[in-house]
């Protein structure tokens, strides 16, 4: 990140993508696809906050719809995108936003065809199936994209899969707005 920073002198978007699954050898799961969201979200925000000489930003983390379910295969690997998901969405209503003018979104890809899906697939005997299931990278991108033409994205939980590309309304029950999209 440091030489990204020194040698563009502003970052304008931060993407925490990196991911993997591993419900045996987990916590160096835990380690990536969680603690190093939320490290690479503090660095971001800090270097391009408006209260720091900043000039605002994005930040999209690379969530999933086990983000967004449970599932009983996978129950590390969604309890650490439940908590990507959280952590994002709950930067995102943070009431120092319109001073920092850091926004924060995640996506939430359904199965998805790369090495991680292959990897998985090896430990099953499902593989026809999962690819059946599964979509393309350019779908993935396309919901990326629809993120990054929006002016405003901040708080946007993005729903991927075949049908849809859609964003998650979650009721914050009685304690803040329901997130809309504006553009
Ligand atoms: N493939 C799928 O079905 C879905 C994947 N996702 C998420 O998408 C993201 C990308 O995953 P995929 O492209 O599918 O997996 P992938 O295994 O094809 O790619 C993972 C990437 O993470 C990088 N990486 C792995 N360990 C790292 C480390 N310790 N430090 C820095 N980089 C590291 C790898 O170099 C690779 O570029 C992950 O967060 C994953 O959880 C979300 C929904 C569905
Ligand atoms: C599959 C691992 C890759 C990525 C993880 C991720 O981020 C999202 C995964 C989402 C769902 C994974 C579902 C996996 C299901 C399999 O174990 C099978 O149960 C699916 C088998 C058939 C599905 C047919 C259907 O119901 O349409």
């Amino acid at each position: 990140f440091q030489t990204a920073a020194d040698e563009s002198k502003q970052i304008d978007l931060m993407v925490n993508n990196a991911g993997t699954l591993n419900e045996y050898d987990w916590e160096p799961v835990v380690q990536l696809n969680l603690v190093a969201c939320v490290r690479g979200s503090k660095l971001a925000m800090k270097h391009m906050s408006k209260k720091n000489g900043g000039r605002g930003g994005r930040i999209i983390n690379t969530c999933s719809d086990l983000g967004l379910i449970d599932f009983h295969q996978l129950p590390l690997y969604c309890a650490t995108k439940h908590g990507v998901r959280s952590f994002t969405s709950s930067m995102a209503l943070h009431p120092d936003k319109e001073l920092t003018g850091v926004q924060f979104a995640c996506i939430c890809p359904s199965v998805t065809r790369t090495d991680l899906m292959r990897s998985y697939n090896e430990t099953i005997s499902m593989a026809e199936d999962l690819e059946a299931i599964a979509i393309p990278t350019s779908r993935v991108a396309e919901g990326f994209l629809k993120l990054l033409r929006m002016s405003r994205m901040n708080g946007a939980i993005l729903y991927i899969d075949k049908l849809k590309c859609e964003f998650c309304k979650l009721e914050y029950v009685g304690l803040g707005p329901v997130w809309t999209p504006q553009q």
